[in-house]
Formats: C-alpha cells, structure tokens, sequence
C-alpha cells in the first residue's frame, strides 16, 4: 500500500480558536476514504487546509512523498490534487461545455510545447469526453443554470476532475438530495474515480457506507478512527461520538 497523501499532527487555529487539534490522517493510493463526522467537526476546514486554501497553524500536509504543507493552491492542482466545494462553484450563465472547458484548459495549458490548433481540438474533445463520463451529453449546451440540482451537481464534480489530478477530494456530493439523487451521484462517483484516489467528505450513512474502502471519523478537529466500514460500524468510541448521536 502506497500513502497517497497524509497530515501529520496538523492544527488550525481561528482566533483563540483551535478547529484541527493534532489531526493525523493517512490516504492510500486508489482508495475511497470518506471523511465522516458531526456539524462543526472541521472538515471542510481540513480540505481547505489540504487544499492550499488556507494555511496551517502548525504541522504538515504530503501528497505522493512531497511536502505541499505551505505551497499555493495552484502547485498542489498542478502536483494532481482536484477538489469540489461544498459551495456551487459552476458559472450559471455558461453552458455545461463552457463550464467544463475552462477545467481543461487549465490542464491543456501546462502543455506550452503544443501547437494552439492542435491544442484546442484537444480541449473540445477532452472536455466532451468528460460531458460523456458524466451522461451530461443531452444537456451539454444549456445554460448551468437551467440545469436540476442533481444535474449541477455532476457537474461540479467534473469540474473537479477537469484539471486532470488523479487525487480528488470532494465535499458533501450528496448534500440537499433525495434518495435517488443520492444514488445517481454515488454511481456517479464510483465511476469518475475509478482508478484514481478519492477522499471525500459525507454526512449521509448510505453514501458513505456503500462508496468507501476505508472511512476516517473527526469529531472536535481530530481522527479518532480509520478503518473499514464495517470495523467503524463495530468502533465504540465512534458509535458513542458519532453513530450513537445521529440515530438518536
Ligand atoms: N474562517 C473562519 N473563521 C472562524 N471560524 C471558522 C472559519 N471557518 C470555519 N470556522 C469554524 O470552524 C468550525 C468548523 O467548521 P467546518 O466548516 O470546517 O466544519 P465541518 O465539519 O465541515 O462542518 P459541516 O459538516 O457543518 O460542514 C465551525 O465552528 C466554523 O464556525
């Protein structure tokens, strides 16, 4: 098992206020480790700390052996971290193909040595490829805005996968759905990431215990279990923190 990516005693601090206390976490290359945890519990906070978006207090952040800890957002894209927020991030007055080539060419464009011609017929089919990894196709030309929650939300995680990394970290995909919309963005899901890491942040029980290998539980800006679904079901500390408090 190779560590794809891993925090190492990370704190984050707002004010006096300490959200990441010490968090250790380990992702295996290839893996779907979902992030579960209580409201508050500082999970978004963790990816934007992985993510480059904000910086750490103290500790340190690797991805595939290398130190990322203080580099900008876009070196860690470019090292092949892709995140979505749990926020909609997507242009509503673009199209879906407007939407999803501005993530391409941010790939395309670290390849200086092509020529332009060549270059933009691959951003077009690169981006339709996506538009057909993600059954987007009948809408490809309508504007994002008229598209239906769930359809946006596909969406947005293809924009996260646009810019090519093969680490993907996505925040609440599930959030705001029904049942069957839940469902069609786990499939969803399964499919885009297939072959690549995924760390993936999910209040819902269903999402995560269906679509992850492995599952960390934070509560109060720390792991306090990794394991297996069905280890983390049996895990009484987490039963007690977590399970016990959301079924009650
Ligand atoms: N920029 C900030 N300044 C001050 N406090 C913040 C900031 N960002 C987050 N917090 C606080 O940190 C805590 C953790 O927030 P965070 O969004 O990371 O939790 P979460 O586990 O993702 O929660 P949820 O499941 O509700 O999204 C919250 O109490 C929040 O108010």
């Amino acid at each position: 098992m190779t560590t794809v990516l891993k925090t190492v005693d990370l704190r984050k601090s707002f004010g006096s206020l300490e959200i990441i206390r010490g968090l250790t976490l380990e992702v295996q290359q290839g893996e779907r480790h979902a992030i579960l945890g209580p409201n508050g519990a500082g999970k978004s906070t963790l990816f934007h700390l992985i993510s480059g978006l904000l910086p750490s207090s103290s500790g340190s952040i690797w991805l595939k052996g290398q130190e990322i800890t203080s580099l900008a957002s876009h070196r860690i894209s470019r090292l092949g971290l892709s995140r979505s927020f749990q926020i909609t991030t997507i242009f509503p007055k673009m199209t879906v193909f407007e939407n999803l080539r501005i993530g391409v060419m941010a790939k395309h464009h670290k390849r200086f040595s092509l020529k332009l011609a060549s270059r933009q017929a691959d951003i077009i089919s690169d981006t339709d490829a996506l538009i057909e990894q993600i059954r987007l196709e009948s809408v490809r030309d309508n504007l994002a805005g008229d598209l239906t929650y769930s359809e946006q939300r596909a969406l947005e995680i293809a924009m996260a996968l646009a810019s090519g990394g093969d680490v993907i970290l996505l925040d609440e995909p599930t959030a705001g759905m029904s049942r069957e919309e839940s469902m069609y963005i786990v499939d969803l899901v399964r499919r885009v990431t297939e072959g690549k890491t995924l760390l993936l942040i999910e209040h819902d029980m269903d999402v995560v215990f269906s679509l992850a290998d492995r599952i960390s539980v934070q509560v109060y800006g720390e792991i306090i279990a990794t394991g297996e679904p069905e280890a983390i079901r049996q895990n009484k500390r987490v039963q007690e923190a977590y399970l016990g408090e959301a079924s009650s």
